[in-house]
């Protein structure tokens, strides 16, 4: 019986997705089981691909296998259009459905851009972690960003940095560190994951001079859950976690706001970093990058980290 699918989600249909889509499906046909929803015309010309329309017995060695999903306006590469924002978003509600109903294997979505969905078709979430939380009642789902170099894991996520402070709670960064515990154990075979916090402020407060939240009850947190058992240490000045030597004392940097987790990890390794989604009952992988609608069209996008993404995504599936 042939394996089932991982199934990608075309994102945004005027930027690099469907190119790095076709890219992928050329360098991972012969390893990976996959199909692509989206519309086939957004494909680059030369793409071979064939219709099906369900994902037993899939074949993806001559064609992309493509689950039709039309998209109602014409896509200019660049220049995104309200009209066909709901498109990307009922890509990937059918590419869930895919999943959880068991004909798809795992999920990988290729980039959208969120406020055109927001502004085109009232979106109600900032990514797709927060609707893929909604979509499968999962009561959390945390991002992960994982290369070979870094792994990190941003506490709080689309939100303005101004609102970081508010959002940052004791059970929120509890949450984050159990959730990540356990996918690293339980998805990446890791059965004692090293987990380093990062702290919020800068120096990690610098013993309240510059902040408080480490002192007041960041600092407790950590002990107290390192008492429960896990290897977790900090809070750590987050300027000096991520230098090599800093790297190689642990697994995941467990971190305070977005950009704290993913400058340096698409600093060290842009070009092959992938986001996984950990706390859903699906597998869900992307490529770290966006829409890149300054290259779109031109044929020039690099696939490896959509390559790396699906790949992740088979993997996990196989259990491997
Ligand atoms: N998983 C997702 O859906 C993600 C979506 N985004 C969205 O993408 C949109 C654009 O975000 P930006 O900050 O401009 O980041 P971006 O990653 O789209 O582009 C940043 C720069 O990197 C280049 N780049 C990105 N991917 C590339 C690739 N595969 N090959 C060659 N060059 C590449 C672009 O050309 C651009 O110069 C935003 O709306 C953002 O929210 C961003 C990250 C992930
Ligand atoms: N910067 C990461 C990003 O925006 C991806 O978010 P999501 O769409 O995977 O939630």
């Amino acid at each position: 019986m042939t394996a089932r699918p991982v199934a990608i989600c075309c994102g945004e249909p005027a930027g690099i997705g469907p190119e790095i889509a076709a890219k992928a499906w050329a360098a991972l046909r012969h390893d990976v089981p996959m199909v692509w929803l989206g519309d086939p015309t957004h494909l680059p010309a030369d793409t071979p691909w064939t219709e099906i329309t369900d994902c037993k017995d899939v074949d993806a060695t001559d064609a992309l296998p493509v689950l039709r999903h039309d998209f109602p306006a014409p896509v200019t590469s660049g220049k995104p259009t309200f009209e066909n924002a709901q498109g990307v978003i009922d890509v990937i509600a059918r590419g869930v459905g895919l999943v959880t109903d068991g004909d798809a294997a795992a999920l990988c979505t290729a980039p959208i851009h969120k406020k055109v969905l927001m502004d085109g078709a009232g979106f109600a979430y900032p990514g797709h972690t927060e609707y893929l939380e909604a979509l499968t009642g999962a009561p959390r789902a945390v991002m992960m960003l994982a290369s070979d170099a870094l792994r990190v894991v941003p506490t709080t996520i689309h939100i303005a940095l101004a609102d970081v402070p508010d959002a940052l709670t004791p059970d929120l960064l509890r949450e984050t560190i159990q959730i990540t515990a356990q996918a690293l154990r339980d998805q990446f075979h890791l059965p004692a994951p090293r987990i380093a916090v990062a702290g919020l402020n800068p120096h990690a407060g610098e013993g309240g001079a510059m902040g408080r939240q480490e002192q007041d009850w960041i600092t407790d947190l950590v002990a107290d859950m390192a008492e429960g058992g896990l290897d977790v240490s900090g809070p750590w000045p987050a300027d000096t976690m991520f230098h090599a030597a800093a790297r190689s004392r642990y697994d995941v940097a467990i971190c305070m706001y977005h950009d704290q987790a993913l400058i340096p990890i698409k600093t060290l390794d842009f070009d092959r970093g992938v986001n996984v989604t950990l706390g859903l009952p699906i597998i869900r992988t992307s490529p770290d990058h966006g829409t890149a609608f300054d290259i779109a069209g031109r044929g020039i996008a690099n696939p490896t980290s959509m390559i790396e993404a699906i790949r992740l995504a088979h993997k996990m599936a196989q259990g491997a």
